[in-house]
């Protein structure tokens, strides 16, 4: 469904590290993956070259068969109706209902008003949020505002959903209701990617994780439990990779060393 061949982005012809370098990785119809790793590590670029917002300075990307960077820019849209895009920050329109924000987007698409009659609940009932149509988003909780980009990014019955930060903004009780929601979605057969921070949903959520660092992947596990890793540079200059607990322990005295530092100067 997905498919990085040796992919490599620069942005600028000077940059020093590559956003993303000789990354090969392929991510089967209705697979659920996480995308994780330090930021900065290439996880937005990641999605940003399935969505063909940009193209591929190295290497192929397949999506749905398609080679992304051989396909001409009228083709895109016809692609990114098959993908659906979750927000850290929900971006919904606040004068809008529910109802409406969600049959937004099949009006960008010209989808006629029978159809959104009909879909616009289905989409609505798969988030749980078949009762709370007529309400704007400033009535709704984080969560259930994030379940309303969700049903906004499904309407169209995309058999990809890519999500970037989607827990992000949330508190857990609604980053767990969010997770649920994304779970469910993936069972009814969508291929879902969501790039995130939470260590913690990693871990419970069971799915593969591919882990990103300096643009490269170095973990790919199926049904992985999620082990923090960091690289230390020693005084004499070798490299060291910790895993787990000792990671986090480094990058927490490091953060703290950082902050003693600010609070010196
Ligand atoms: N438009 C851009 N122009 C130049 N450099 C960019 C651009 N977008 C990203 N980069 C660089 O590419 C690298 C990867 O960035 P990217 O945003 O993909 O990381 P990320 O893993 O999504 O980070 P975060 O978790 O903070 O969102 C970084 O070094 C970043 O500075």
């Amino acid at each position: 469904m997905i498919k990085f061949e040796n992919v490599s982005m620069v942005y600028e012809p000077k940059q020093q590290n590559a956003a993303l370098e000789d990354v090969s990785i392929e991510i089967d119809r209705g697979e659920f993956a996480f995308l994780v790793g330090e930021s900065g590590s290439g996880k937005s670029t990641f999605l940003s070259l399935v969505l063909r917002e940009k193209r591929s300075t190295g290497g192929s990307v397949y999506v749905a068969g398609q080679n992304l960077n051989r396909i001409p820019s009228r083709r895109v849209p016809k692609l990114r109706r098959d993908i659906g895009f979750v927000f850290q920050d929900f971006r919904l329109l606040r004068e809008r209902t529910v109802f409406d924000n969600v049959a937004f987007a099949m009006e960008v698409i010209g989808a006629s008003r029978a159809q959104i009659r009909e879909r616009v609940p289905d989409a609505l009932k798969m988030v749980g949020l078949e009762d709370k149509a007529r309400r704007k988003p400033t009535e709704l909780s984080g969560g259930e505002q994030q379940r309303v980009g969700i049903a906004r990014a499904i309407v169209n019955r995309p058999s990809i959903l890519l999500a970037d930060e989607p827990t992000g903004n949330l508190d857990r009780k609604n980053s767990i209701e969010v997770m649920n929601v994304l779970n469910r979605i993936n069972q009814n057969g969508t291929t879902v990617l969501m790039a995130t921070h939470a260590h913690e949903l990693v871990s419970e959520y069971r799915h593969r994780v591919i882990e990103l660092s300096r643009g490269q992947v170095i973990r790919d596990e199926i049904d992985g439990q999620y082990a923090p890793m960091t690289t230390v540079v020693n005084q004499d200059g070798s490299r060291e990779l910790l895993v787990g607990d000792s990671a986090v322990e480094y990058d927490e005295e490091s953060q703290v060393a950082e902050e003693k530092k600010d609070e010196d100067q």
